[in-house]
């Protein structure tokens, strides 16, 4: 329960709306056992009267008050079921809102290196189906036992008036152990199993999706058909592991309801001693067992709900495991920069989780203007340097700082957007006339001038509807855009071809004087021109 604290600390943070929430609940409860019970109190009277009648005695009925009663919890039944739906559906949204913000929140602040450690998959199995589980807590879980609680205890109550002090002890015993079973015990028997179903589904849900986007690979090795069948399996034993659950919830709730229906027999059995010795009427004495009947309702969504808190709980864990990372506050220190300084590292050991340190002890001063080449062949650690030097990567050890700056990491990100929005993203205020200038530059200006959307071309999903070239360009051209005075660009021209690239690099040299330019990249031709060069070797 440790790791569902933070949920429902942020869940009951809106106490007013749970609480007017598992009011309509119970209204909606209550009068589907008042409407039963009423009913059957009614049908019972009628039945006595109509059998003195026949036999010639007076009897006389008071058809309104209990008609009157049948209408009102039947029309209470169905508005509150109506209105209790909206309302906490509501609710749910709106609980859902508060979950994805709090979580986003604290992803936000933790380090980018830490959130590139999950795949694209598990991200959207955290963000859609862990988030799921936990926004229905109080509606699934919380209010119906706590109100099937309340409900066991006016049963209790009403035993006790209308019979007496040991059927209400008994019906305490029988009630309260029906309960426990549909809650505590299901959860008990099926924790283990529903939390390792849910890691197992994720895992299928993650290698489908894998299967999806590796589907050229597959295909090309020949091994689509193997690797579905392989999917198929997981798939089987996930449903044979399934109903082994919902085998063990199905018997919790068959003796739930056994046990509520040995407890109506038990006070109808207490009842006709009691109607025997003329110390309840008929009708009452039909009335508590056919309201014990109506609870079967209450308890009836209990046990899958608790069949469920296993794999909920591991949801939470999985959030509260990504979430509670290292904090990062996104920016570096510019203090301590001595004038005409654009960065600084001292002292900088940089390392990837788990992994021996990339760089140890390493230095290094940029100024203003400063135009520097960094080269190294694959692996040598050129982006890792970059990443550690912009800040996306902490420091293990010794410090960085720098005037603000702009980006281009090694993989090309793109927005589901316009070309106008993806650039914008580095200069808000930019005009059209600077967007073409620097498409111009970065030669893409023909192509999307040849486009009928213009610069309001939409780029497709990650810029699926470029090249791999064309979208490098558009990138680059972002982050050329940005005011900040240092530029970072980790392999600029990945994907361009050697011609276009010479002619860009010209073009840049002229764009970016006055600017810092750190430029990362195998060889010194894939760089623009440079003041200073780092070679790096292991
Ligand atoms: N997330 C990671 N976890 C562990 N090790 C990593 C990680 N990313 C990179 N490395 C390792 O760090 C070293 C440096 O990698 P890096 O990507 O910085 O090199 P690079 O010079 O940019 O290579 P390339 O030119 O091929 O992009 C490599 O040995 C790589 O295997």
């Amino acid at each position: 329960m440790r790791e569902l604290a933070p949920w429902l600390r942020l869940i009951f943070q809106r106490p007013v709306r749970l609480t007017v929430g598992g009011g309509l609940i119970l209204i909606t409860l209550a009068s589907g056992i008042g409407l039963l019970a009423l009913s059957g109190w009614f049908i019972t009277e009628t039945a006595l009267v109509g059998l003195a009648l026949a036999t010639g005695a007076q009897a006389t009925i008071n058809l309104y008050t209990p008609g009157g009663g049948i209408r009102f919890f039947a029309l209470s039944r169905t508005i509150g079921r109506y209105v209790e739906r909206v309302y906490n559906h509501n609710t749910v949204l709106r609980l859902l809102t508060d979950i994805r913000v709090y979580l986003f929140r604290r992803l936000a602040t933790t380090t980018p290196v830490h959130r590139s450690g999950l795949s694209g998959a598990q991200w959207l199995s955290r963000l859609t189906r862990d988030v799921d589980t936990l926004d229905t807590l109080y509606l699934r879980l919380i209010a119906p036992t706590a109100l099937a609680a309340l409900v066991v205890l006016l049963m209790v109550v009403l035993a006790g008036v209308w019979f007496n002090g040991t059927v209400a002890l008994w019906l305490a015993v029988f009630l309260s152990s029906a309960l426990l079973l549909a809650t505590l015990a299901v959860f008990l028997r099926t924790r283990r199993i529903s939390s390792r179903q849910s890691e197992r589904e994720e895992r299928l849900r993650i290698a489908v999706i894998e299967h999806l986007e590796g589907f050229a690979e597959l295909t090309a090795a020949g091994r689509t058909g193997k690797h579905a069948a392989w999917l198929m399996r997981q798939a089987q034993q996930l449903s044979s592991e399934q109903a082994k659950a919902d085998r063990r919830v199905g018997w919790h709730l068959a003796s739930s309801h056994l046990l509520i229906n040995l407890a109506a027999v038990f006070t109808l059995w207490v009842g006709f001693s009691l109607f025997e010795a003329g110390l309840i009427s008929g009708p009452v004495l039909v009335l508590l067992p056919i309201a014990l009947l109506g609870l079967a309702e209450v308890y009836a969504a209990l046990p899958e709900a608790f069949g469920k808190l296993g794999a909920t709980e591991s949801s939470a864990k999985r959030l509260n495991r990504e979430s509670d990372a290292p904090k990062w506050d996104g920016t570096a220190a510019e203090t301590d920069l001595p004038a005409g300084t654009a960065l600084i590292a001292s002292d900088l050991s940089i390392r990837h989780i788990d992994s021996a340190p990339i760089f140890m002890h390493f230095n290094l001063t940029v100024s203003e203007g400063e135009h520097l080449g960094v080269v190294g062949h694959s692996g040598s650690g050129k982006s890792s340097l970059a990443n550690a030097l912009s800040g996306l990567m902490p420091a293990y050890h010794g410090s960085v700082s720098h005037v603000p700056l702009a980006y281009l990491t090694q993989t090309t990100v793109l927005f589901e957007d316009t070309l106008r929005a993806n650039l914008l993203l580095a200069h808000p205020q930019a005009s059209d006339a600077e967007l073409w200038q620097i498409l111009e530059l970065v030669e893409m200006a023909e192509r999307f001038g040849s486009e009928a959307d213009k610069l309001d071309t939409w780029l497709g999903s990650a810029g699926s509807r470029l090249s791999g070239g064309e979208a490098r360009r558009v990138a680059l051209a972002r982050v050329l855009l940005s005011p900040a005075p240092l530029i970072i660009l980790d392999e600029p021209f990945t994907g361009v071809d050697a011609a276009t690239r010479k002619r860009i690099c010209q073009r840049l040299e002229q764009w970016l004087e006055g600017k810092t330019v750190i430029a990362l990249a195998h060889g010194a031709d894939a760089l623009p021109g440079t003041d200073r060069m780092i070679h790096l070797t292991y």
